[in-house]
């Protein structure tokens, strides 16, 4: 194999099908099948084992424990991870609460919008704002693009109220952390927490604990005179001009997003059925194919 100094980024940027991968592939579709936690999987897609391999810049061993610790989350979370439905939480969606904006930002990276004063903790429940998440995240984790250069949030808690808090329980802190860590094969990049309150610090206290010391450094906190700082992380250009920026408004980014995700209901059906499979790409998803391909 390659010496580990020109592994991550080379062979990051290979395209799915180039032989180069072949290796890394066999040996983690080997080292799976060998493992007793995944015993009840019997074939892994390529494309399956592609997205472990590239968030973990190919080293094998490290995307296997990734690999073992997804379907060990899904397993313990049937809550989130059980229905992938969009349209089972089309109301809070259309509640602008969620938007991935069209453009990455300047270093590839998917940008994602969560508005949590949108969210009414008396019509939806934590498990299902956190299926929302993770749908985005199983979308946009199709996209090779996105498996290089992963993902940056911004959190906008303007609105946040103790009936939020009281939603997060240890258990989900737990499951917050857990996916942000070692548990989903995205990159985060960046958290970014605008207008938080101070009584959002005890939320913030039992999440973070857990995270390891690399996603501690990149969550940081903007408090409510954000604008400047956020356009030190991104520019203008791509962000909603609620937040500094000159791209498209807020509201429509989210109608968008909300369309792309109903558009993609029979994709995470089967993501929700068959994680290990191949993904087929039907017409009305066909807007990922330029990103995967
Ligand atoms: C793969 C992936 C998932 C699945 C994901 C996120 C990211 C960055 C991912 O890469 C961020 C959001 C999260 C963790 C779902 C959160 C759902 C809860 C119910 C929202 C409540 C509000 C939080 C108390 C706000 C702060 C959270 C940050 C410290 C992450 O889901």
């Amino acid at each position: 194999s390659l010496p580990a100094e020109s592994r991550p980024q080379a062979l990051n940027e290979l395209p799915d099908d180039s032989e180069l991968l072949d290796p890394y592939v066999s040996s983690l579709r080997r080292r799976a099948l060998q493992t007793r936690e995944l015993s009840a999987v019997r074939s892994f897609s390529d494309g399956f084992l592609l997205k472990f391999l590239r968030a973990r810049d190919f080293d094998v061993e490290l995307s296997l424990k990734l690999l073992v610790n997804y379907q060990q989350w899904r397993k313990e979370s049937p809550e989130i991870s059980g229905c992938l439905s969009p349209s089972s939480v089309l109301g809070l969606l259309n509640t602008t609460y969620h938007a991935v904006l069209p453009q990455r930002d300047h270093t590839g990276s998917r940008v994602l919008i969560y508005r949590i004063g949108q969210w009414n903790p008396k019509d939806w429940s934590a498990f299902q704002v956190f299926r929302v998440s993770l749908m985005t995240s199983e979308i946009i984790s199709t996209e090779i693009e996105t498996q290089r250069r992963g993902v940056k949030a911004i959190f906008d808690l303007q609105g946040w109220t103790l009936g939020h808090a009281l939603q997060i329980n240890p258990s989900l802190a737990r499951k917050i952390s857990s996916v942000l860590s070692d548990s989903f094969p995205t990159k985060v990049r960046g958290i970014h927490l605008v207008n938080e309150p101070m009584f959002f610090r005890p939320v913030f206290a039992m999440i973070r604990p857990f995270l390891p010391d690399k996603i501690k450094q990149r969550i940081h906190m903007h408090g409510a005179d954000f604008h400047k700082a956020l356009s030190k992380f991104f520019s203008p250009t791509i962000l909603p001009p609620e937040y500094g920026g000159e791209g498209p408004g807020i509201e429509e980014a989210c109608q968008d997003w909300t369309n792309q995700l109903l558009q993609s209901e029979t994709l995470l059906q089967q993501i929700a059925s068959h994680p290990t499979a191949d993904i087929a790409i039907t017409p009305d998803e066909s807007y990922l194919r330029g990103n995967r391909d």
